[in-house]
């Protein structure tokens, strides 16, 4: 499994790591969560001074003492005192939960956010092999559901953590100082919590792992399910959609509940060994007081003490544990930043400006994953410009050869070569810089239809965004809409028909002005009618750039120099009819090698 291979301390590491550059919030954060430790001292010191000092007949601690002269007032005086501290740490700490809360939110929310865009950043360059490989939705939830996981350890973990320890320490000292006894039997404990912990924590480790993958699987279904929403409704599908979703759900429900039972069991364990602690401190300290070792008040005090001890003891253990849920969420979003990216630039990478569009396949064998050859010796070359029909039966590889041509997958074996140069020599930027995809379902983004023009080129002018569009023939339409170019289209530009659509996507080719073109069956989803204008728009947008075009329909290849044919991933026989346009261009066979020269006549094209 992509994320076991971490250890806690791995995680851990890198989480701090990545934390790093918050470093100063942190350590506000941590001093304000010190704050908290005198303040725990200070709190059952107003009731032993009523106890001892305003019911009972002890003098004032010396601190307090001097403000008191005349001791007739005394009792009055140290319920005062006792009245007014027990105000002001309730005020105080009011004030340090509020700062801490603003301080933690804002932390916690950059954080979150910091390692949140590093890993979409990464999920982007990832390959679409990993993709195709875990879906989409894995990467979207490691995203969003695993990233807090750097808060978590952080701010929920190490700085409570720290706090309680120092809160400990300052307890067990003062306890010491009044009753060493009691604070030996209270710090006893700790060592018998601590190991029940790590205990705990081995147990419920491989829970929270699998409960983090099986979450994952379950949302992806709802991801899915939306996605497609006009399928599943269109099949009456509902019902069986919610009941796959159910059927996970109750998966991860059980691995909860096993969780909880895990939890429960261990803070029950740990519940009662801190209650026998608490009762025997009870028990030798009131045989302390009746000893005349302890007043009643110190008595107080010192409960107060050790539950304060056993108080952080707890907070420790209960972050330690919980930690369990952030090391297998951070395991899970390390899994997603380690695995390398798409296609990694050699260090020798070479620029490239703009390409003159040369293309040459170089016995090209290729294989996804585990499965069949989808590519099989292919070899052939074109010259730039020539425009490159693309036929065969479905699932023959045609996308497969446009997809390695953009370096969306590397060959298993043999070369491809953009004017001579193997694609894996480029700087992959560059190399991408050099493509315009037009797909067979159009996909625009949520933006105005400007943004969407201007996808392939975000400094375009308004201007060159217009005069794409008048290329493409949207331009009028899209005047004509109340808000023209500022409209919004919807998710995947929903609000418009596929004609719509197809013919924005097709602009934005125009605006990107790239020497190679890919068009994947651009009119399959469009009527006739929408089909002979989007046919007319591609002869124009084809001038001048070396363009592959799959297609099934005829009509869409008539403005192509060659045609070459795919059969079960080999590069069949060329197509007699194959140069359909006027234009220059030749196929010729030699052997299995397959060539395209624009510089030949189309004469000796029909000769042969
Ligand atoms: N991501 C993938 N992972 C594994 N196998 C794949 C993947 N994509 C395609 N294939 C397989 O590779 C082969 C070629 O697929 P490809 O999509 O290139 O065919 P195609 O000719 O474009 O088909 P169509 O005309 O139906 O779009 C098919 O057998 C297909 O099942």
């Amino acid at each position: 499994m992509l994320s076991c291979r971490y250890s806690d301390v791995d995680v851990f590491r890198r989480l701090l790591s990545q934390a790093a550059p918050h470093r100063l919030h942190l350590l506000g954060l941590l001093l304000i969560g010190l704050l908290w430790s005198p303040m725990a001292l200070l709190a059952p010191l107003p009731l032993k001074i009523a106890v001892d000092s305003a019911v009972g007949a002890e003098p004032l601690p010396s601190f307090l003492g001097a403000l008191v002269s005349n001791s007739s007032e005394r009792p009055l005086a140290a319920l005062a005192v006792a009245f007014g501290l027990a105000v002001a740490l309730a005020v105080v700490g009011q004030v340090r939960s509020f700062a801490e809360l603003l301080l933690r939110t804002y932390t916690g929310e950059q954080l979150t956010l910091a390692f949140r865009a590093r890993l979409f950043r990464h999920a982007q360059r990832l390959s679409l092999a990993y993709h195709d490989r875990n879906g989409s939705f894995d990467a979207t939830h490691r995203i969003l559901s695993d990233a807090p996981c750097v808060q978590w350890v952080t701010i929920y973990g190490i700085i409570p953590v720290l706090a309680a320890s120092v809160t400990l320490i300052g307890m067990i000292y003062v306890t010491a100082v009044i009753d060493w006894q009691l604070a030996a039997v209270a710090l006893a404990v700790s060592p018998i919590i601590f190991l029940l912990s790590r205990i705990h924590s081995r147990c419920v480790r491989p829970c929270w792992d699998q409960s983090r993958r099986l979450e994952g699987a379950t949302l992806s279904i709802v991801q899915e399910v939306l996605s497609v929403l006009r399928v599943v409704k269109a099949f009456g599908r509902e019902g069986h959609e919610t009941e796959r979703f159910a059927r996970r759900s109750r998966r991860v429900i059980a691995t909860n509940l096993w969780i909880a039972a895990i939890n429960g069991w261990f803070d029950l364990l740990k519940g009662l060994v801190i209650a026998l602690a608490a009762a025997t401190v009870l028990a030798i300290g009131v045989l302390h007081v009746r000893a005349g070792i302890l007043s009643l008040g110190e008595l107080l005090l010192v409960i107060g003490y050790v539950w304060q001890i056993l108080g952080p003891v707890h907070t420790i253990t209960n972050s330690l544990s919980s930690l369990q849920v952030a090391f297998a969420a951070g395991r899970r979003a390390f899994g997603l930043l380690d695995q390398s990216a798409d296609a990694d630039d050699r260090p020798d990478a070479r620029p490239l400006g703009r390409a003159a569009g040369a293309v040459e396949f170089r016995e090209v064998y290729f294989r996804y994953d585990e499965g069949r050859s989808a590519l099989h010796d292919v070899s052939f070359r074109v010259t730039p410009g020539t425009r490159v029909g693309i036929v065969g039966p479905t699932g023959s590889g045609k996308t497969t050869l446009v997809n390695l041509l953009i370096r969306f997958y590397d060959p298993t074996h043999g070369a491809i070569l953009l004017d001579g140069v193997d694609l894996r020599a480029y700087r992959l930027a560059d190399l991408r810089n050099q493509f315009a995809i037009v797909l067979q379902e159009p996909v625009l983004f949520s933006a105005s239809i400007a943004d969407n023009i201007a996808y392939g080129r975000p400094d375009a002018t308004h201007r060159e965004i217009a005069e794409a569009a008048q290329a493409a023939q949207v331009h009028e339409f899209i005047a004509g809409l109340p808000e023209g170019y500022d409209t919004q289209v919807g998710e995947r530009g929903m609000i418009l028909s596929g004609g719509e659509r197809q013919r924005i996507s097709l602009a934005r080719a125009f605006l990107r002005n790239a020497p190679i073109l890919i068009l994947d069956e651009p009119t399959s989803s469009v009527d006739a009618r929408t089909e002979g204008a989007i046919v007319e728009v591609l002869g124009r947008l084809m001038e001048g750039r070396t363009t592959f075009i799959i297609a099934h329909r005829l009509s869409t290849l008539i403005h192509c120099d060659v045609r070459i044919r795919i059969d079960h991933g080999r590069l069949g026989p060329a197509e007699r009819e194959a140069p359909i346009n006027t234009r220059p261009g030749v196929l010729t066979l030699k052997g299995g090698f397959f060539e395209a020269f624009g510089g030949w006549s189309r004469a000796r094209t029909v000769d042969r």
